[in-house]
């Protein structure tokens, strides 16, 4: 039995701004990847397979320092990252998570209560939290058309936790409606999981599980690392 991540890190990160792939962002002298790994290692993960943007694994590699993972080449969108990681898993996992690389504050307790929800007999786990604002739906001229009731909705993070054969044939699937040139409108990896009429449960996320998008997000991640633990 063994615990294994990927962690997809091949985002162009364009919202954040500084010009090179944002899992390689510095935060508190430590890059955004290198911190989502240590994390996840500190939360009992045994293997980790980061995914890296195509022909930027030596500059992965680097940022990564002398941590013991395999870095592979990702795709174009997040769900062909993921997928190239699950090609490169250990066949002896027994729980699979997919981490972002953005999320790089993530407490090694939500990677636990991931990982023992999954070990629990979940095929499917997610951290999620209470959505804080009010939610609007919007029309063309920007317009409020209706205004959302909050009380059933969720803010998840990951990392979300999978039974490896139950992530695989999420995975095999959305390849398969790519391949038959149907869209594949999930964001997360869970999304994949209810297509294939998987229950989903969840797990309480965390404030600190933010991803890292813009620069205000950087700016946060940083000023959280230089106060210390909370
Ligand atoms: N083709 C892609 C796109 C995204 N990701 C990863 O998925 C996570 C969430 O993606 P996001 O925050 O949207 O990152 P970017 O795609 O880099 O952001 P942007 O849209 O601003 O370019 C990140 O760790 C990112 O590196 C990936 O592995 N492969
Ligand atoms: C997977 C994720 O982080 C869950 O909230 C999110 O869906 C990633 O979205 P992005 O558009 O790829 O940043």
């Amino acid at each position: 039995m063994s615990v294994a991540a990927i962690v997809p890190a091949a985002g162009r990160g364009e919202r954040l701004g500084l010009g090179l792939p944002k899992a390689l962002a510095v935060v508190g002298g430590l890059s955004l990847v290198a911190r989502a790994v240590d994390g996840l290692v500190a939360g009992g993960v045994d293997t980790v397979v980061v995914v890296a943007p195509p022909g930027g694994e030596d500059a992965m590699r680097r940022a990564l320092g002398d941590r013991d993972v395999t870095v592979v080449a990702g795709a174009d969108d997040r769900v062909g990252s993921v997928s190239a990681g699950l090609d490169a898993l250990p066949a002896d996992a027994d729980v699979v998570l997919v981490h972002d690389a953005a999320r790089c504050l993530c407490p090694p307790e939500v990677v636990r209560a991931v990982v023992g929800a999954v070990r629990a007999g979940h095929r499917a786990v997610i951290p999620a939290t209470p959505v804080a604002d009010t939610l609007k739906r919007t029309g063309p001229a920007g317009q409020i058309l209706a205004t959302v009731d909050r009380s059933d909705l969720a803010a998840v993070q990951t990392p979300q936790g999978f039974e490896p054969a139950t992530l695989r044939a999420a995975h095999g699937r959305a390849r398969a409606r790519r391949d038959a040139g149907e869209p594949v409108a999930a964001t997360d990896d869970a999304g994949l999981a209810e297509d294939l009429g998987v229950t989903v449960v969840t797990v309480p996320g965390d404030p600190r599980a933010f991803k890292v998008t813009t620069p205000l997000d950087l700016a946060m991640a940083e000023a959280l690392v230089t106060a210390g633990p909370a």
